[in-house]
């Protein structure tokens, strides 16, 4: 397998001027509720923090490290001469900017800021951790409680669902995101706020780390430190894995038995599923026996293929251990579209494919056929819905079960299929949950089917499932876990991990940093 390095072109890894499309022309979504990046995003961020940005077609994703300073490599009074690798002016050299905020007692017994400003729990960083939207302006009339319900939005996406990981003796990681289309704001604030001193590289990655480059330059006077953002993704996905508390995650084998999943109706083996591949490898090419033989092939594929409707599970998960279980193992990466590699060691891997059909195919057609403007929102529908009012089943086609290949009624034959039907279509309009989860349902299981594929065809046991479309997303993530077990005979495992969306942005953190500072050491000692 050849790693990354070797595969990336040339033009993934030098940075690409935008040239002169400077300034920003980004404007939301017309339809969709205003609301404002929260400032209180960046205001309290330690000087010394390091952040790592994620800049993908949808959401911006930020990880914050806040390193707690112990005495090895706290800063000496501005007394205590020379001036050693570890003091403060040292790091200003290396560019890290002065506290915006000081702290309430500036200083100290010695006489110093040093302490106060370096210790840890003596700054005051709340605002930040707790991530509550700073109160703003708000619009007149009816803007206002659209505001305050999309901030009662964001407020949840960013604060109550990603907690922080401590990494004990070393620091905290903190996770945020923000709508990719608010990146003007961003800037607005990251200059507002010093978020990195001018100079400084900001570790960046996903597509709009080459997108916004300039701009970050131009707008915000930062440089970003480019990194490739599948390299990032698997880069992060190992330190999560191995630093984070309980942070990779699957559902215990048979625990969507009795209820998910229905046994085939007619149970076939493995002997018989490679006797039925040789005949099929040895039988006519005539163009009547072509067509006969890819129906066996569908129907056998079929076969192995039967998920019942609703999933009924314990909400029980299995919590793993390090990366060290899973190699080799897939990644299937559900952000706006979705990216497939197989990873063999740390920072070996490759891109093995992809589907445009993908998380933001599921908040952009449920948008379209519901009227609902975000991701939460749509989340909440499908969790009401039942697409059997929307989607064609086996039974439907049928009047039961295809017993013959092993189709149960409740089987999908055809998503949206009910929809042709006079009078479905306008029913269907009424009820937006059933769209929603149909919607659902549709992307995922293709997910999941090109998925099973892919980790056949690389003889994988175990796929990672991330990317923020799985964000508080169980329907989905019992699917594929469902999918995968039912499909393999509970050979392929699906895992999941807590901070489904960041890993991309832990990749970039890790990689802006510099092993000769010694803050950035905290972290890279621990990598
Ligand atoms: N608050 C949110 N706003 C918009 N989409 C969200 C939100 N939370 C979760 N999502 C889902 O996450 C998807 C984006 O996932 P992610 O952030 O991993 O991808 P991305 O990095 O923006 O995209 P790509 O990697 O393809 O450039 C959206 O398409 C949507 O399905
Ligand atoms: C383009 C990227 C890699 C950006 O993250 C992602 O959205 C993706 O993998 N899309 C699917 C592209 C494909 O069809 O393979």
């Amino acid at each position: 397998m050849t790693s990354w390095k070797a595969r990336v072109p040339a033009a993934l890894v030098v940075p690409n001027s935008l040239g002169d499309s400077l300034p920003l022309h980004m404007t939301p979504p017309p339809d969709s509720l205003v609301s404002p990046v929260d400032s209180s995003f960046l205001e309290g961020a330690s000087s010394l923090a390091r952040f790592g940005l994620d800049i993908g077609g949808t959401l911006c994703k930020v990880v914050f490290f806040e390193p707690i300073i112990t005495a090895e490599i706290q800063a000496p009074a501005p007394s205590e001469t020379p001036k050693s690798r570890f003091s403060r002016e040292s790091f200003e050299d290396d560019n890290v900017v002065a506290p915006s905020v000081e702290p309430d007692d500036a200083s100290n017994s010695n006489g110093s800021h040093e302490n106060e400003i370096w210790s840890d729990g003596k700054k005051d960083f709340s605002m930040f951790k707790s991530s509550k939207p700073t109160p703003k302006g708000v619009n007149k009339g009816g803007e206002r409680s659209k505001r305050e319900h999309s901030r009662q939005l964001d407020r949840k996406m960013w604060n109550s669902s990603h907690d922080p990981v401590h990494i004990p003796g070393r620091g905290t990681l903190y996770f945020k995101c923000f709508e990719t289309w608010k990146m003007e704001e961003f800037l607005a604030l990251t200059k507002e706020h010093s978020l990195v001193k001018k100079g400084r590289a900001l570790g960046a990655t996903g597509g709009g780390a080459r997108k916004f480059k300039d701009h970050f330059e131009q707008i915000a006077g930062l440089q970003l430190e480019r990194a490739d953002e599948l390299y990032s993704l698997v880069r992060g996905i190992d330190f999560l894995a191995r630093h984070a508390h309980q942070e990779s995650f699957e559902y215990p084998a048979g625990s969507f038995r009795g209820g998910a999943i229905q046994r085939p109706l007619k149970e076939i083996s493995d002997d018989e599923y490679e006797l039925q591949a040789e005949r099929r490898a040895s039988s006519s090419t005539s163009s009547q026996d072509r067509s006969k033989s890819n129906e066996d092939m569908n129907g056998t594929e079929a076969l192995r293929r039967v998920v019942k409707g609703p999933v009924l599970a314990t909400s029980d998960i299995e919590r793993l251990g390090g990366p060290q279980d899973l190699y080799p193992y897939l990644v299937v990466n559900i952000g706006s579209g979705v990216s497939i590699l197989r990873v063999d060691a740390a920072e070996r891997f490759e891109r093995v494919g992809g589907t445009s059909l993908g998380g933001s195919t599921f908040l952009g057609l449920t948008s379209a056929l519901t009227n609902c403007t975000t991701f939460e929102e749509a989340i909440n529908l499908a969790r009401e819905g039942d697409s059997t009012q929307i989607d064609m089943l086996v039974g439907d086609i049928y009047g039961g079960d295809y017993t013959e290949m092993g189709l149960a009624a409740t089987t999908v034959a055809s998503s949206f299929g009910k929809l042709v039907q006079p009078g479905r279509r306008e029913a269907a309009m009424q009820t937006p949950q059933h769209l929603s989860k149909a919607v659902l349902l549709m992307v995922t299981n293709n997910i999941g089917s090109i998925a099973m594929l892919h980790a056949r065809a690389a003889g994988v046991h175990q796929i990672m499932f991330t990317g923020s479309f799985l964000h508080e997303n169980e329907l989905a993530m019992r699917l594929l876990a469902v999918a995968m077990e039912f499909w393999s005979k509970g050979n392929i495992k699906a895992v999941f991990l807590r901070h489904e969306g960041h890993a991309g942005a832990m990749g970039a953190l890790l990689s802006t940093l510099d092993p000769l500072n010694p803050i950035d050491k905290l972290l890279l000692d621990a990598s």
